[in-house]
């Protein structure tokens, strides 16, 4: 077995692997250690080469412990537990170099005379930190993300919904799908998203795979209907002054591009200017 100083950036190589230990003794510095150990060396073996390596006080008697991601585990390891078989455990990138920032590494420690383990407290990682490794590791969703589909929220209650439809609306979202159901948001102002393009860039697009649009709801009706040969019906509800009628015209106008392909015709003017007719008539019903 041999022992090695310096940062043991060295790849670990056929049956030798390099052990970065870190001594948390009163008296040392905090820089690792690297010892080259094999797969099956014990927790007894390194401690007594880190030892040597360090010029530690032999009378002494220290453990090893492991550390599974800072703030969270340590375990001390029994003498005859083996640490390559726990490194081996560990995320790949950690296996390469326990670096403590990865949060996966060895800690050498000093044992009291009655046996316990001079126990140090790891310096506790800010929670953003411990955080931002669960979000890189895919425990945590990415914090703001947005979910396009209220569905996909890991939690679904009614604060977390108002939080994703508020965080997409700040970023321009106004449209967020629930399913197959799409959730509208007054924007109050002109957005450039209704343009010929978008009509053509949701044409024949199955729901769900762009950006949520008024548009790819009229689209999967228009194809439906013509695949299925039967009359569509979209239901648009929402509170008085919500975008009803707007989103109602958005669809016509999609409707009849899809329908027309592309050329002007009057039939979108004439759909458009029964519109009024029909919601004064609505507005009557509804009183009687
Ligand atoms: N997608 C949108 N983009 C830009 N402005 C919008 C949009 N949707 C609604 N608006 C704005 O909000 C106003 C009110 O919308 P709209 O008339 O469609 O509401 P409504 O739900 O039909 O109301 P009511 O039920 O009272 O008839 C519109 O005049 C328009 O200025």
């Amino acid at each position: 077995m041999s022992l090695m100083d310096g940062n043991g950036a060295a790849r670990q190589d056929g049956r030798s692997y390099i052990l970065q230990v870190y001594p948390r003794l009163a008296n040392a510095s905090d820089a690792c250690c690297n010892v080259k150990v094999t797969k099956d060396a014990t927790a007894a073996t390194v401690i007594q080469d880190v030892a040597a390596s360090l010029g530690l006080d032999t009378s002494k008697s220290y453990v090893l412990a492991e550390v599974k991601e800072c703030g969270g585990e340590e375990w001390v390891l029994e003498a005859t537990d083996l640490p390559v078989h726990r490194v081996l455990l560990w995320p790949r990138k950690a296996q390469d170099q326990h670096l403590q920032s990865e949060g996966f590494y060895f800690l050498l420690q000093e044992r009291n005379r009655d046996g316990t383990v001079r126990y140090v407290h790891l310096p506790a990682l800010s929670k953003e930190r411990e955080a931002q490794r669960l979000v890189a590791r895919g425990f945590l969703p990415p914090p703001h993300k947005d979910f396009d589909d209220l569905c996909n929220l890991p939690v679904l209650n009614e604060d977390t919904i108002l939080e994703n439809l508020r965080n997409r609306f700040r970023k321009k979202k106004i449209y967020t799908y629930a399913g197959s159901i799409l959730i509208a948001i007054n924007p109050f102002k002109f957005l450039p998203i209704y343009n010929p393009k978008y009509v053509k860039m949701y044409e024949n697009h199955q729901l769900g795979k762009l950006e949520p649009h008024i548009f790819a709801i009229a689209d999967v009706t228009y194809y439906a209907m013509l695949r299925k040969r039967i009359n569509q019906c979209i239901v648009i509800s929402g509170e008085s002054g919500s975008g009803k009628t707007q989103s109602t015209n958005f669809l016509i106008h999609c409707l009849t591009a899809l329908s027309q392909k592309g050329y002007a015709s009057g039939v979108e003017r004439t759909i458009l200017g029964a519109g009024p007719v029909l919601e004064v008539r609505h507005e009557c019903l509804t009183l009687l």
